[in-house]
């Protein structure tokens, strides 16, 4: 087999996990917590053995694997939410995605984020800019809101909408559905990597809520914050998230 490029192994794997997730809902066989305890377990080991055959020498950090060894001091490695929105997933809704994104000295580079119930691919090296009118809406947890996307909310009057997975949210503002997606309060560099890597390949603005960049591959992978929006309304968001109270 010819050498794969980063850009096409990420889609292919965020494609073909996508198609072993939609296989293990295959006609409702199976339900409720257990499909997303197999599906975290049969995507994770899937594409954790695509990058042992095709990346040997790049580290990996996944949601659904240990984090071992020294991946924080390599300069690529892959990071990976085999199933983001499991629970959504488990439910029989279609917001649940695949994160795949290499990132190259802490900065996403090749990602690919797949909703595969809705057969969607979203990749950074083939992604539509985000243009046209703006639509006022704000894409929140299904929980509702934190403080911070509350602000966001009501300081640029914006509609709320609930949508299940971080993956989800971030596609819904690539695809031109929502004009923004605050997140704050808690999250994992797996929840937002790939998502992210695709919202700035769009030509999205994307930092911490505080207006600083985004900085992956922490020895503590913990990303409690961060904002994707229209670049036409980053200025007012952060604004409102420098004083939500
Ligand atoms: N406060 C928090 N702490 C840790 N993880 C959080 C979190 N809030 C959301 N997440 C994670 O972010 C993803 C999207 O959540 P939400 O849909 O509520 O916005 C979910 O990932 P997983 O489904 O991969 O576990 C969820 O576990
Ligand atoms: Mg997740």
């Amino acid at each position: 087999m010819p050498a794969l490029s980063d850009a096409d192994l990420a889609a292919h794997i965020a494609e073909g996990a996508g198609e072993i997730l939609n296989g293990i809902r295959h006609r409702r066989l199976l339900d409720g917590r257990i499909v997303g305890d197999v599906g975290d377990a049969l995507a994770q080991a899937w594409i954790s053995t695509v990058l042992r055959v095709h990346r040997p020498h790049d580290a990996v950090l996944s949601e659904e694997a240990d984090d071992v060894g020294d991946r924080s001091t390599a300069r690529r490695v892959w990071i990976i939410d085999p199933l983001d929105g499991t629970s959504e997933f488990s439910m029989g809704t279609d917001n649940w995605a695949v994160h795949v994104a290499l990132t190259v000295d802490g900065a996403p580079d090749a990602s690919a984020v797949s909703l595969p119930a809705r057969g969607e691919v979203f990749r950074s090296d083939t992604v539509d800019e985000v243009t046209g009118p703006l639509t006022h809406r704000l894409a929140v947890s299904r929980y509702g809101h934190s403080y911070h996307s509350a602000a966001v909310a009501d300081r640029l009057n914006m509609e709320s909408v609930r949508i299940g997975s971080a993956g989800a949210k971030a596609m819904a503002v690539v695809r031109g559905d929502a004009d923004a997606y605050v997140h704050s309060g808690g999250q994992y560099e797996w929840d937002n990597c790939a998502p992210v890597g695709v919202a700035s390949a769009a030509g999205l603005h994307c930092s911490r809520i505080d207006g600083r960049e985004i900085v992956y591959n922490n020895p503590q992978p913990y990303m409690p914050d961060f904002v994707i929006c229209r670049g036409e309304i980053a200025d007012r968001v952060l604004d409102a998230l420098a004083s939500p109270w």
